[in-house]
């Protein structure tokens, strides 16, 4: 039996716990078998804003999946020339590293609304089976009507399994995750204001944002 292995693509600027229990939901609902993260080094929607060098994302990656049997983390972008784009990355997967995998490409709602922003969107669609994440702010009662406009109007919604089924490309999951109103945007806000960050991410990761300064105010001028 082929292998059931997510992939959670992100730029992790850093990783909270949103992105963390977002996966270990989707391991347990769709029973697969691995889930990788995949940092992005230079994601294509986020050209020109300062992010943080992927040495530090990746790190506080592994401080936060460290010792969890199915998490791992793919350094396959940092690799890949040019910008991070999900197609290629999601082409090599199955062409070369995961030959013979299910691939389950997770994204956020408010990524997912917008899909049809990303390079060669479409064929996403022909890789591996989407699954469409709960977020505070977006409405999953948009998923069909998306579908429909964008990619195809074959896609019909399966009351039984809760996902959208097509004769020739992936199903589309819509997982009802815990909606946890947390975003990096903010962590990063929270501590240029030098307020607490506790509890938002793994105190390991709370503890390397304080110990390199990252997001401090310090920081953000000097670079
Ligand atoms: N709280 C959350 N619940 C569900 N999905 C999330 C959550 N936060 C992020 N995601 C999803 O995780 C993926 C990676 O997100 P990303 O690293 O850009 O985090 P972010 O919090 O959205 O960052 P930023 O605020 O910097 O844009 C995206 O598909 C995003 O939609
Ligand atoms: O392929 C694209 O065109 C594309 C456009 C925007 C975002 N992505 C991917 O989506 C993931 C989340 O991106 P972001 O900018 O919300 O952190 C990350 O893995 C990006 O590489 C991909």
């Amino acid at each position: 039996m082929p292998e059931r292995v997510g992939i959670m693509g992100g730029t992790f600027d850093p990783v909270h716990i949103g992105h963390l229990r977002a996966a270990e939901e989707t391991v347990e609902a769709l029973n697969l078998d691995a889930l990788f993260f995949m940092p992005a080094a230079d994601p294509p929607h986020k050209t020109g804003k300062k992010i943080q060098p992927f040495k530090h994302r990746w790190r506080m990656l592994q401080l936060s999946l460290e010792g969890h049997p199915r998490f791992h983390i793919s350094d396959l972008e940092r690799r890949l020339p040019g910008k991070s784009y999900s197609v290629i990355t999601l082409r090599k997967l199955r062409e070369e590293v995961l030959p013979g995998a299910e691939l389950f490409f997770l994204v956020g709602l408010d990524a997912f609304l917008e899909l049809d922003t990303w390079w060669h969107y479409k064929e996403l669609f022909q890789l591996a089976h989407i699954v469409a994440l709960r977020r505070p702010g977006y409405s999953g009662t948009e998923i069909a009507g998306f579908l429909k406009r964008k990619i195809s109007d074959l896609y019909t919604l399966n009351a039984e399994t809760a996902q959208f089924d097509h004769p020739q490309l992936y199903p589309v999951h819509y997982l009802h995750n815990t909606h946890l109103e947390i975003s990096s945007t903010r962590i990063r806000h929270l501590v240029k204001e030098g307020r607490s960050i506790r509890y938002l991410v793994l105190p390991e990761v709370m503890s390397y944002i304080m110990t390199k300064k990252l997001y401090h105010l310090e920081s953000l001028i000097i670079s």
